[in-house]
């Protein structure tokens, strides 16, 4: 797996992305404006912005799960638009965890199962891909519900497996597509509280997409999507030394400090302090 010392000290490295569907149509559309979009190791970098202004388009590229029209982009200090397709979704496989606003589990097998999918893509091994996916969804404090479907799960629960899942493969980057959209505002606050512990503690990078500006004001920055165009400060230039993802950590401590602040939210909450 490609490490975050690459020459710029830059994780992500986006320059002059445009994006256009239907090229050469009459419903062309350009969606993304010579974007530039940089993210430096251990940043949780929130991206807001209207809806339609392009975020989920911006994701989705920075996730390899689209390519741009025209522009280049480096994760990792990789060139990931010179890969050919598999490549690519082997690299995306390895290097980046994917947290949805809908989850996104297979709903007929277990919340273990789930974890272990993506590590099973990867080529780990059962009794390997069994452990890690055993600590990580202790790490998310989801232990007593390993065995359990989906469907048995509420959407904190599940949201919590679908974070473990992104983890699952010690992820460079996690994007997370409004995570906390479908959750109540007690169970995202939750949610939110494991992305900081997952930042702070573990020095996980993370991309945000949010559509609620108090989250928003929570990361470490905050930029702004407008009609496709990006704005917001630059990514910090200096090299930093990020920690890689790892349940070395105890597991229980981590989603203990998690608990422990989602009630002080909670608290919060009930105070009136925030929505
Ligand atoms: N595959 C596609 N083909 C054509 N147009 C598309 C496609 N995907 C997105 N668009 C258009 O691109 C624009 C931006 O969509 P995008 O989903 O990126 O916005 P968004 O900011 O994520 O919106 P929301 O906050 O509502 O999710 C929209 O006008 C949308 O209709």
């Amino acid at each position: 797996m490609a490490t975050h010392e690459t020459p710029s000290g830059l994780l992500i490295e986006m320059h002059n992305i445009v994006k256009k569907f239907n090229i050469g149509t009459e419903n062309e559309l350009t969606v993304l404006r010579n974007c530039e979009f940089d993210v430096a190791p251990g940043e949780f970098v929130s991206v807001v912005g209207s809806s339609g202004c392009g975020k989920s388009t911006l994701m989705n590229i920075i996730g390899m799960l689209d390519r741009p029209t025209t522009g280049s982009y480096r994760l990792s200090g990789v060139d990931v638009l010179a890969l050919r397709d598999d490549e690519a979704a082997r690299y995306r496989s390895l290097h980046i965890g994917f947290v949805f606003q809908n989850f996104n589990l297979i709903g007929r097998i277990s919340a273990r199962k789930n974890v272990e999918m993506s590590m099973m893509y990867a080529g780990v091994g059962r009794k390997e891909r069994e452990a890690r996916a055993d600590e990580l969804l202790a790490m998310v404090g989801m232990s007593d519900r390993a065995g359990h479907s989906p469907a048995e799960l509420s959407g904190g629960q599940k949201q919590r497996v679908a974070i473990a899942r992104a983890l699952a493969n010690n992820p460079d980057l996690i994007l997370a597509d409004e995570p906390t959209g479908a959750l109540d505002s007690k169970t995202g606050r939750m949610v939110m509280d494991l992305f900081h512990t997952l930042n702070q503690e573990h020095g996980a990078t993370i991309v945000f997409i949010t559509h609620n500006p108090e989250l928003a004001a929570e990361t470490t920055r905050i930029v702004t999507m407008h009609d496709g165009v990006i704005s917001g400060p630059r990514a910090p230039r200096v090299p930093q030394q990020a920690l890689r993802l790892g349940v070395d950590a105890a597991p229980t401590e981590v989603i203990a400090r998690a608990d422990t602040a989602s009630s002080r939210g909670v608290d919060k909450h009930e105070r009136g302090d925030q929505a």
